[in-house]
């Protein structure tokens, strides 16, 4: 099956790359992503300055998924400039997720961005684990502002990680923001934020900072990821690039995002847990799995989910 795509005009040689999260700080993590079968080589979201992170314990693997703090660690996105030329060398798109404390950091880096050779910006409206920082995707207003700063800073195009939603007023607020702005893309879904997971044994948090709140990921919110996307096609149309990510470790799980409309996805805990071979895998899984049902390339049944 013919799994090639593309998000805002940029084409992808497959249906999976990995998720800005895991495994995607350094060079080296950042070579291995452009050695396997992913389609595009995504950063970690980089801060004006480097940064350590939040304290230890900050990651906990679950039996479905994990909860984590992380506290963007990262190098600074001046040495993700520096690393773009090298990244895309390996000949596959390089995507730079960018999550500033303050529009001003954002404008910067996505200026100095929109100067490099990078092929996608995603701009991260929604990491909840910076201690007394909202995520800016639960704050409309906030949101607006910051979309009339970052989308008319150069050609490449723009997008954003938005945080999960759950109220149907909430979809329908934030599709009439984005239709004002030249955003070409969205991600969905970042973790849910501020959940908290206790360990009954040792009665406390499995995880320090934030007195254990932390973002969940993996199977857990797969149905959240799926609504929201399926949400966000049906409001903002056809033309906007929708990537897909929460809970995607199957090739039948990436198919459900692709009958709830998405363009292409992001794998994050279980490229976190199994490691590289998860792309070439769960690729091979979509292809056979399409196969059996007849299709022959992603559009045969991109937002295609029938009614019951
Ligand atoms: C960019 C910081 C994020 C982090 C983090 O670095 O703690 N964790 C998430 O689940 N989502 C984020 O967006």
């Amino acid at each position: 099956v013919n799994l090639q795509t593309s998000v805002a005009g940029v084409a992808l040689s497959s249906y999976l790359m990995n998720a800005s999260g895991p495994k995607c700080t350094t060079a080296e993590e950042l070579n291995i992503i452009g050695h396997s079968q992913a389609a595009a080589i995504v950063t970690k979201s980089c801060t004006f300055e480097a940064r350590q992170g939040n304290p230890e314990p900050r990651y906990r693997d679950l039996p479905l998924g994990s909860i984590q703090s992380m506290g963007l660690p990262n190098l600074g996105y001046q040495a993700y400039l520096d690393m773009v030329p090298s990244l895309k060398a390996m000949g596959k798109p390089v995507v730079i997720s960018i999550s500033g404390f303050s529009i001003a950091e954002n404008r910067t880096m996505v200026t100095a961005f929109q100067q490099s050779d990078a092929d996608l910006l995603e701009v991260n409206f929604s990491c909840p684990n910076i201690p007394g920082k909202p995520q800016i995707a639960y704050d409309f207003e906030q949101t607006e502002a910051a979309l009339s700063q970052l989308c008319q800073l150069g050609d490449k195009p723009i997008g954003i990680k938005l945080a999960p939603y759950f109220d149907m007023s909430h979809f329908e607020s934030m599709a009439a923001i984005i239709k004002r702005y030249p955003v070409k893309f969205i991600t969905c879904v970042n973790s849910i934020g501020n959940t908290l997971v206790i360990d009954p044994e040792t009665e406390s948090p499995v995880i320090k900072p934030k007195g254990g709140y932390g973002g969940l990921c993996g199977d857990y919110i797969k149905p959240i990821g799926l609504a929201n996307v399926r949400a966000f096609r049906q409001l903002l149309g056809d033309d906007m690039g929708i990537i897909g990510v929460g809970g995607i470790k199957t090739g039948s799980d990436a198919f459900e995002y692709l009958l709830a409309g998405a363009d292409a996805v992001q794998i994050a805990t279980c490229f976190e847990k199994e490691g590289p071979s998860c792309f070439q895998r769960i690729e091979q899984e979509l292809s056979d799995f399409m196969a059996k049902k007849g299709y022959q390339q992603l559009s045969d049944a991109k937002g295609k989910l029938k009614a019951l």
